[in-house]
């Protein structure tokens, strides 16, 4: 991570899951000070006294309020984008409040990023942004759009903008994974939404990696995906019971409010234009301009012969490869251990 050499990073939400980890990876390395943005001052207190590194810095203040963020910007030269409001049910019960934070404060960030002459920034987007039906995939679709429009006007400006798309982080705190492993620990049955659902699965140091592969190949306006693997439900919650060693019963709850079959990480129309660069998609930003007669004139005949890439059609993982992926997550491992010892 030579690139990041005595640079100044600001991550907005940097007390989250994503933030900590990204702060393990490159506390140590010669980064030049790293900003942790974000609300809460408890998060940031518990924050500080693991850390204990002088190159961490923390800012209070809300992606809302530009006048914090433009404080916390000073001589930045990266940013990522991590704050939003990304629980699916309370953005669906409070939509204002999901379009306060993750499209206004959006547009906040990206504009004084480019007000103080950033570099970079990166901002992390969700597969639940493609063709969403829920409050919290539109407004982050929406966060797409105040990013790609920001970046077509600016051109070659020093300031590149940039979206990462990924799907579900395994493990992620109030996810199905360790909702399941709670539900196998305290002898309840394991409530299974749809036994055929699908979901892109993939590990939080993925998700990292999709990141910095951003902010290190970056053109204006690219659109980032890492591809990944899927599983069915049915599969998931199969894969935990063998490796717990349990037959706990299984309970077909139904799809909850607001959610998919299955998701999509990039349409057709985006891969038409979209670069394969290995275990990456890079979409190109479409720069056409807002002559609406071009439109007409010069459409894209290949969109109708590629299919959208989802969860359904990317590589489907078996049981045995979903316990592989799951043994290698630390905190899953440790459960594991943890309810094997004690059951000896
Ligand atoms: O009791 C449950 C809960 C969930 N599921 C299923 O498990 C899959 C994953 O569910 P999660 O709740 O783990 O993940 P979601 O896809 O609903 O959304 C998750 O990922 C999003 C990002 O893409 C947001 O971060 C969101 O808050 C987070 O819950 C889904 O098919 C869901 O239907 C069950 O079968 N039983």
């Amino acid at each position: 991570m030579t690139t990041l050499a005595d640079k100044t990073v600001l991550i907005t939400g940097g007390t989250g899951s994503f933030g900590n980890e990204l702060l393990q990876l490159i506390k140590d390395t010669d980064v030049g000070e790293v900003r942790v943005f974000s609300r809460d001052e408890l998060k940031q207190e518990q924050m500080r006294v693991r850390m204990k590194n002088q190159k961490v810095k923390f800012h209070i203040g809300d992606i809302r309020d530009r006048q914090s963020v433009d404080q916390a910007m000073e001589g930045v030269d990266l940013v990522f984008h991590a704050a939003a409001l990304k629980q699916v049910p309370s953005c669906e019960f409070f939509p204002m409040q999901a379009l306060m934070t993750n499209v206004v404060g959006s547009h906040n960030v990206v504009e004084s990023a480019i007000a103080h002459r950033v570099g970079s920034v990166v901002c992390l987007s969700t597969d639940k942004a493609v063709f969403p039906v829920n409050a919290m995939g539109m407004t982050k679709g929406l966060m797409e759009k105040v990013a790609t429009a920001a970046a077509r006007r600016l051109g070659d400006h020093e300031t590149v903008i940039s979206t990462v798309r990924y799907g579900n982080v395994m493990y992620s705190r109030g996810s199905v994974i360790p909702l399941f492993v709670e539900q196998i620990k305290s002898g309840r049955p394991l409530t299974i939404t749809d036994p055929h659902m699908t979901r892109f699965l993939l590990s939080l140091r993925s998700a990292i990696d999709l990141v910095l592969f951003a902010f290190e190949h970056a053109r204006q306006g690219d659109i980032f995906v890492r591809k990944a693997p899927a599983s069915t439900v049915g599969d998931l919650a199969q894969a935990i019971q063998n490796l717990f060693g349990t037959d706990t019963p299984l309970e077909v709850i139904g799809t909850r409010h607001a959610e998919k079959l299955y998701e999509t990480l990039a349409t057709s129309g985006e891969l038409v234009n979209a670069e394969d660069m290995g275990d990456y998609l890079r979409i190109v930003m479409d720069d056409r301009d807002l002559n609406y007669a071009k439109y007409f004139t010069e459409g894209e005949p290949q969109e109708a012969l590629i299919d959208d890439y989802t969860s359904h059609n990317t590589e489907r993982l078996s049981v045995p490869q979903i316990e592989a992926l799951l043994r290698s997550l630390p905190a899953f491992e440790r459960e594991l251990t943890a309810f094997q010892s004690a059951r000896q």
